[in-house]
């Protein structure tokens, strides 16, 4: 019998007849006030932020608000099973922790903590290449957990290279190459607080501890750490990239490869035609375009455009259960979650990401049984109606 995820919630009942209740709220929307509360604003800034005056990330929100369930009755949904298979890897759920760099400014264990999460719950964890602990160590936190790599596609080449083959070599198995952030976006939080992580040496451990990128230094990192900032600020990303240097990476990476921030289906189309394995629907969770096409509005001609020839896998504004119900319902072979686990992670560590993931998952699991589902796999668009469409 699969796992009910759903039994979380008796846990938590049970748990309460000794007097105790959970550390953290278990509505997962509560989780950014708390944690700027707590931590201060100059981080969830960071965190929380998005570009521009924030159009996207609530047009994120909108268009998975205005999308609403239409739960059917009397489907025997007693025994459910929530496993997916994506990228030819088998998942317990469909759903996975989303390229997130950066994370010391939310808590000193980071994401090796996160990772840890990931692991104990056994949802894939994808570290970002601006993570703030170099990619072995994370592994090594792991044991064999499912991973995989985020790339940011750097200017140097012997960089990305060397990138790829750490990755292989640490176990991560599918690559994610992030390509809506050639540059990055006006963000007015972090601009007002002038505030940026990079410019403190936070987010740098990837590249500082890389040989091919020590190699274009002058001197060793510690010995001029300022210069090593602004050699990374000067080829972490590279706008001058088009479809044909995909060549690359295929040529580099024999796993599935993921093109991360597709919203246009001639972009899913383009990715098909060039060998990649999949595509995540996400307009960064809002911090890059500001005035982008909401996320969920954008799923579903992508996933048409995909075809049976791409995995889909959708991310940008997913808060609760439902919302996974929805991208799921809109053709998502599975979703990627962002600042929740992010704002978990600061507030209690690696216990605080394991809340989030057992809330989504088991708020997810009660939606589908809920609306007469026992497996993702029979969700369509029939199973919502848009308001005001
Ligand atoms: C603080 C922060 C750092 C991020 N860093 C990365 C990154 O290094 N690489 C990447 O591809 N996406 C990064 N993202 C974007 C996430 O992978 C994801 O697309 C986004 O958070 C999803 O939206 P959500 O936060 O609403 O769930 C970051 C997001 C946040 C909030
Ligand atoms: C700009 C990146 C290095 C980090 C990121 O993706 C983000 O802050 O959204």
């Amino acid at each position: 019998m699969a796992k009910h995820w759903a039994d979380f919630q008796y846990e938590i009942y049970l748990n309460g007849m000794t007097g105790a209740v959970p550390r953290l709220p278990t509505d997962l929307t509560r989780l950014e006030e708390l944690t700027e509360q707590r931590l201060g604003p100059g981080p969830v800034g960071y965190v929380a932020g998005s570009a521009g005056s924030g159009s996207t990330a609530r047009a994120n929100r909108a268009a998975l608000d205005r999308r609403r369930i239409v739960p059917r009755m009397l489907r025997d949904v007693h025994e459910r099973d929530l496993s997916v298979e994506v990228l030819g890897r088998p998942l317990p759920a469909p759903l996975a922790l989303a390229p997130v760099g950066v994370l010391s400014i939310m808590h000193p264990d980071a994401e090796s903590a996160a990772a840890r999460a990931a692991a104990a719950q056994g949802v894939p964890y994808i570290l970002s290449s601006a993570s703030s602990t170099p990619m072995e160590q994370v592994a090594e936190a792991m044991g064999d957990a499912e991973r995989w790599f985020q790339l940011y596609w750097a200017k140097d080449r012997e960089v990305t290279r060397s990138f790829l083959n750490r990755a292989k070599a640490a176990g991560f198995t599918a690559l994610l190459v992030t390509l809506d952030t050639p540059l990055l976006a006006w963000r007015p939080r972090d601009l007002d607080q002038a505030y940026l992580p990079f410019l403190h040496g936070v987010g740098t451990a990837n590249y500082f501890s890389d040989p091919a990128f020590q190699a274009g230094l002058a001197k060793p990192v510690h010995e001029d750490p300022n210069a090593a900032v602004m050699h990374f600020v000067g080829m972490f990303a590279d706008p001058g990239k088009t479809w044909p240097d995909l060549e690359f990476l295929r040529e580099n990476w024999d796993g599935p490869i993921v093109l991360k921030g597709i919203l246009h289906p001639d972009d899913a189309r383009r990715a098909a035609s060039a060998g990649m394995d999949g595509v995540v629907v996400s307009n960064h969770g809002g911090r890059q375009v500001a005035g982008s096409v909401a996320a969920a509005d954008a799923l579903p001609r992508v996933v048409e455009a995909a075809g049976d020839r791409l995995s889909v896998l959708f991310d940008s504004g997913v808060r609760t259960g439902d919302d996974i119900f929805k991208a799921l319902a809109l053709g998502a072979e599975a979703v990627l979650v962002g600042r929740p686990y992010a704002y978990g992670l600061g507030l209690d560590g690696q216990a605080g990401v394991e809340h989030v993931i057992r809330c989504l998952l088991a708020e997810f699991d009660l939606t589908l049984a809920l609306s007469g589902h026992a497996r993702p796999a029979t969700l369509g668009p029939d199973d919502l109606i848009e308001e005001n469409a």
